[in-house]
């Protein structure tokens, strides 16, 4: 399955923005939003839709709706949190499935520590979302336990991707779309992208250390 380098105007304007040092906490965090919300827009825009006939002004139309693919959201902990009202406002009506992630900075193993899945796993399209694909393990062990729990359909949302994490991910789970608002140039010798955004978890929740 093909990455997908979503290079709309506004993306790569509001991830500029993103990028700025000394951006606020609410800045970061309105921006996570908006470009989850774009991105979301561009991972969908083959989601089915049906004819039905309505009353319209000047009598009856036929216009389409979507026809009921089950979706469910998968944001990473923490951050993947950030873009998750992003994802809600085009599709309100998905389900959430939370997955508990977290890096062990030292190793750059991803640890899971939480997971609440929604039923019909099966039966729906699951967006997995976070800001940051780095070395690509936080979002290959999120892919695994999804494919366990029996989901088929998978892709993947992210803000900034790696292309170290990129190539990882394409080669554990090449039947996984991957949707970025920017593929960076590299890691540095910490697992942090660069350019990157630096630590979007503390961006988004505050926790940055001065
Ligand atoms: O591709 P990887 O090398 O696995 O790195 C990316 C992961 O690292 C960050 O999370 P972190 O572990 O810092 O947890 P947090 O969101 O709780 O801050 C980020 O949000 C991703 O989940
Ligand atoms: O650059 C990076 C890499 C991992 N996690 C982050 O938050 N940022
Ligand atoms: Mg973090």
């Amino acid at each position: 399955m093909p990455i997908h380098e979503i290079r709309h105007p506004l993306v790569r304007h509001k991830l500029g923005l993103m990028r700025r040092a000394d951006l606020s906490t609410k800045s970061f965090r309105e921006l996570s939003q908006e470009v989850g919300a774009l991105l979301t827009y561009e991972a969908v825009k083959d989601l089915p839709l049906e004819p039905v006939t309505i009353r319209g002004w000047a009598g009856d139309v036929e216009v389409e709706k979507l026809s009921g693919k089950k979706v469910t959201v998968v944001p990473i902990l923490r951050a993947g949190i950030g873009m998750l009202d992003g994802v809600l406002t085009l599709i309100p009506g998905a389900r959430v499935s939370v997955v508990g992630i977290a890096r062990n900075e030292e190793t750059l193993e991803a640890q899971t520590y939480m997971e609440r899945l929604v039923g019909e796993l099966d039966q729906r399209l699951a967006l997995v979302i976070d800001p940051m694909l780095a070395t690509g393990g936080s979002m290959i062990a999120t892919i695994d336990l999804l494919k366990r729990a029996g989901c088929r359909e998978i892709r993947a949302l992210v803000l900034v991707a790696a292309p170290e994490g990129i190539e990882r991910v394409m080669s554990a789970h090449p039947d996984v779309a991957i949707y970025a608002a920017s593929i960076d140039d590299r890691l540095n010798e910490n697992g942090y992208i660069l350019p990157g955004l630096g630590d979007a978890g503390d961006r988004i929740f505050g926790t940055k250390q001065h």
